[in-house]
């Protein structure tokens, strides 16, 4: 039986914040469509207070930037940066081309191609995420993307030294301080002083997240990664501190930061409540993080793993941090997910920062069809073909004009037939489909 202790915020309060978010954003890129910079510099002023002369950073603003990080700032940056390179150049190793033939003399193969031109969002609105430069541009950079523009919202009234610096580090062409939507639709979009890309990538508050689902089609995107969420699975061979410390480490993110406990253990449960309100008292950030629990925490107590199975896979979270006796019971069921953290030696922290995995994730219920932001987003799978003798040609061709003729396509069976006249040395009437 599934039993729910607590509940998140209705779905009707979800939906009516959903539509002003919609709304606001279409007003926004029309805007930025209509006035290009101007609007982009209106929209700056109103909601970072940020109007320099350029948002684009010169050499000189990089390499200022950058000297303001001590020693050790840098190197825990280059370290995870390793990390991260490391795993994508991993995953682009096992992205092999094809190359086949099918029938003699019938070739098809495909090739990795990578995206031309990228643009980055780094958020840095509630906090500098240095981390999402990393696991944007560096991925990008490794895919072989030719043009990675980068852009962040300023922080405290400039740009932040340590995301200029990791956007420089993991090879950015360009860096712009600029944040929101008007960040992500001047760069799909264009301005006078912004030349667009052809693909956005990178997480983002819900404005961000709708403006890239709004703006897909005129460029491509990654996936909707918007407001983190987080679930917890776990049995009594954990304790209700662990589970409290992964439940609010994440809630922290923003107030509408759900953050969900799943257990077979009611006495857990209720220890994790108590060590819930213990770590709330001493929590630097607990404001936000007691607003996101109080709206959109949960807890779910089940009686059997398979019960969890079935809810976890329903809620499809961005991240699932596993901790029960066989955890990868999880790794070898779960269908929808973000990324799963396995066991209590690891967890979602370490995922966002440093191990090297992409913290990029689907929220909102896409991990139903996608899986993160990894190097493969960045390729697009082309395929090709090549037919090597006139017997092949002839044949296909036989084949492909009498299914032409099934659909009632002329046009397209006379490419065919037109193939069996020349190579087949065989005559076909004009529109007629070649017989058996
Ligand atoms: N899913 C993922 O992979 C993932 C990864 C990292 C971060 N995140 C999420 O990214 C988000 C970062 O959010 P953030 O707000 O701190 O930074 P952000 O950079 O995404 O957003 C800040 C910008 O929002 C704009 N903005 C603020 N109020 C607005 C309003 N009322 N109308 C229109 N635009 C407005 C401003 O221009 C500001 O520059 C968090 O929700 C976090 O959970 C998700
Ligand atoms: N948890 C976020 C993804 O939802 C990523 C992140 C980076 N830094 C802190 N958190
Ligand atoms: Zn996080």
């Amino acid at each position: 039986m599934i039993r729910r202790l607590k509940t998140g915020a209705p779905s009707e309060a979800r939906a009516e914040a959903d539509r002003k978010v919609r709304e606001t954003v279409e007003q926004t890129l029309q805007a930025i469509e209509a006035r290009g910079d101007e609007a982009v510099r209106e929209l700056s002023e109103k909601f970072d207070r940020w109007s320099p002369a350029t948002f684009r950073l010169s050499q000189a603003e990089i390499e200022q930037a950058i000297s303001e990080l001590t020693a050790q700032e840098l190197d825990d940056i280059r370290f995870a940066q390793a990390q991260i390179r490391r795993f994508a150049e991993a995953q682009l190793a096992s992205m092999q081309d094809v190359e086949v033939e099918t029938r003699p003399g019938v070739v098809l193969g495909h090739k990795h191609i990578p995206v031309n031109s990228v643009g980055c969002y780094v958020p840095g609105g509630a906090y500098p995420m240095v981390a999402s430069a990393h696991m944007s541009v560096l991925t990008a950079k490794v895919a072989g993307v030719k043009r990675v523009i980068a852009a962040a919202p300023p922080y405290q009234g400039k740009p932040h030294p340590a995301i200029v610096a990791a956007m420089h580090l993991a090879g950015a062409d360009e860096i712009l301080v600029l944040g929101g939507v008007q960040a992500v639709g001047a760069m799909a979009i264009g301005t006078q002083s912004i030349e667009p890309v052809d693909m956005l990538v990178g997480p983002g508050n819900a404005f961000v997240a709708e403006a890239k689902r709004q703006l897909f089609g005129r460029v491509g995107i990654d996936l909707f990664a918007g407001p983190t969420e987080t679930l917890v699975i776990a049995d009594e061979t954990v304790d209700g501190l662990l589970c409290a410390t992964d439940l609010l480490g994440q809630a922290e993110h923003g107030p509408t930061s759900p953050a969900a406990l799943l257990t077979n253990s009611e006495a857990l449960a209720k220890a994790t409540l108590t060590a819930i309100d213990e770590l709330l008292a001493k929590l630097p950030t607990a404001e936000i993080a007691r607003q996101a629990w109080n709206d959109y925490g949960e807890v779910i107590v089940c009686d059997t793993h398979e019960e969890m199975l079935q809810v976890a896979d329903e809620m499809a979270y961005e991240h699932v941090q596993v901790m029960t006796e066989d955890p990868n019971l999880y790794l070898d069921r779960l269908t929808n997910y973000g990324a799963l953290f396995l066991g209590p030696r690891t967890n979602v922290a370490y995922g966002d920062k440093v191990i090297g995995t992409n913290h990029t994730l689907p929220t909102r219920k896409a991990a139903r069809y996608t899986g993160g932001l990894w190097v493969g987003k960045f390729l697009k799978t082309c395929t090709y073909q090549r037919v090597l003798t006139d017997e092949a040609s002839a044949e296909i061709g036989s084949y492909c004009s009498r299914l032409c003729a099934l659909e009632g396509f002329a046009g397209h069976g006379e490419q065919a037939n037109e193939r069996v006249r020349r190579y087949g040395k065989r005559e076909v009437p004009y529109a007629s489909a070649v017989p058996l």
